[in-house]
């Protein structure tokens, strides 16, 4: 850092500009910086950290709503990637986008800052959501949740928050200081996150995982919900009704009563998944490479557990269901699927709860050997619209959210 000397006639500001490489200094030690720098004498203060953990944020988003000199403070990387978005929001004095086709490493562009943002529309009334998730970046949450908030005019933002540690993550950013108002919650990070909800709802109590945390405005207490059971169970019923499947006359019947229902992965979106089967009269079967986890949720809902080996020559009875709850498929490593090819035929409908690429390896294969197909993009709609009720607490525009995915994805 240089000390500098003002030309009080010259129209020119002058900004002190630091760069900590390593580890982000603690409140104290940053503020003494930043003091440091003030003393200078510059007209702008620009502070870049390069943060190892989200948390480290919480420091800049401090500085930013305390400092009394403009202030230009922002961690670079994935993790620091909320610090550059939300920025208007704590009172940062410039927002940083890196030039499409041409970027800075670790910045993101400002054409995703303002198209998938807003940018230029936060400020200090902005409701702040978040995924929490592990990795985020391939997520479309944004690209969906945050035209949606604006369609609805609800004056909110939702980001992608690479997480490394549930707890650290919650006791940071539970204080009322940085007012963050409910977070998706994706892999791996379902079924842990229970223990840092203040309440759950029955229906994700009973399934052993949440999905959507709300901070209740009354008292500011954590409640976690589950809309991935639902999303999931009538995305595959919907498929089926529509290529005629049903059970006989009643209509009240799901098309997955009694049906055989084979369960690739025993995580958090597989606990959905295998609770909304039962629910709906299915006989669920098992598969995780974790096999006591497998047994665990068998148990649950009266199903069976099969060791993971077994997968590969598990052949269904005819007409069975197979969902996959099991991040192997997803981008970038594409190539991959939870069972042999060979008994892909013997499936009714073969699910995909991975939704990015929007037609895996897996569905393309199951197309391609007879079976309908659902693709996890379906499921991620339905999971949003119905955070997105929970978010706003306004009634989800539905076709409207539809059109996006159609188009962007
Ligand atoms: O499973 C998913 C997908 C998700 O994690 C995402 O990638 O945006 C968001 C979660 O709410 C949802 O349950």
């Amino acid at each position: 850092m240089e000390e500098l000397k003002m030309n009080c006639h010259s129209g020119s500001k002058v900004i002190v500009s630091c760069y900590v490489n390593g580890v982000t200094p603690l409140e104290e030690d940053l503020n003494r910086l930043v003091m440091s720098m003030q003393s200078t004498g510059a007209d702008i203060i620009k502070l870049v950290i390069n943060a190892t953990n989200i948390t480290e944020i919480s420091r800049i988003f401090h500085l930013l709503s305390h400092c009394q000199v403009p202030l230009i403070a922002y961690s670079i990387g994935e993790r620091g990637l909320i610090s550059q978005i939300l920025c208007p929001k704590f009172g940062g004095f410039l927002v940083y986008g890196s030039m499409e086709g041409n970027s800075v490493p670790g910045l993101p562009t400002l054409e995703n800052l303002r198209q998938a943002y807003k940018v230029e529309d936060i400020d200090e009334d902005t409701k702040v959501f978040g995924l929490i998730s592990k990795p985020v970046g391939h997520s479309k949450g944004p690209l969906l949740h945050n035209p949606t908030f604006r369609r609805v005019k609800y004056n909110a933002i939702y980001v992608p928050m690479f997480v490394d540690d549930l707890k650290d993550f919650f006791s940071v950013y539970s204080s009322p200081e940085f007012e963050f108002a409910g977070f998706s919650v994706g892999f791996p990070y379902k079924e842990a996150v229970v223990e840092f909800c203040d309440e759950v709802h029955p229906l994700a109590k009973a399934i052993g995982a949440v999905n959507t945390i709300i901070r209740r405005s009354s008292d500011g207490k954590w409640v976690g919900y589950n809309t991935d059971r639902e999303a999931s169970i009538t995305a595959i019923e919907d498929a089926l009704k529509h290529r005629g499947c049903t059970n006989g006359e009643t209509s009240f019947d799901s098309p997955l009563a009694g049906k055989q229902f084979v369960l690739a992965g025993a995580g958090g979106a597989g606990r959905a998944l295998a609770v909304g089967a039962k629910s709906r009269g299915a006989r669920v079967v098992i598969f995780d490479i974790d096999f006591e986890r497998a047994k665990t949720l068998a148990h649950e809902v009266s199903g069976e557990a099969r060791p993971f080996e077994e997968v590969f020559n598990f052949h269904p009875e005819k007409g069975a269901i197979l969902a996959n709850a099991t991040p192997l498929g997803m981008h970038p490593n594409t190539d991959r699927i939870p069972v042999a090819e060979v008994t892909l035929q013997d499936y009714r409908l073969v699910f995909d709860s991975v939704y990015t690429p929007r037609k895996t390896r897996l569905l393309k294969d199951a197309e391609a050997a007879g079976a309908i197909i659902v693709s996890g993009v379906e499921m991620f709609l339905r999971q949003a619209i119905g955070q997105l009720n929970l978010f706003t607490g306004k009634e989800a525009p539905e076709e409207f959210m539809r059109d996006i995915i159609l188009a962007k994805f």
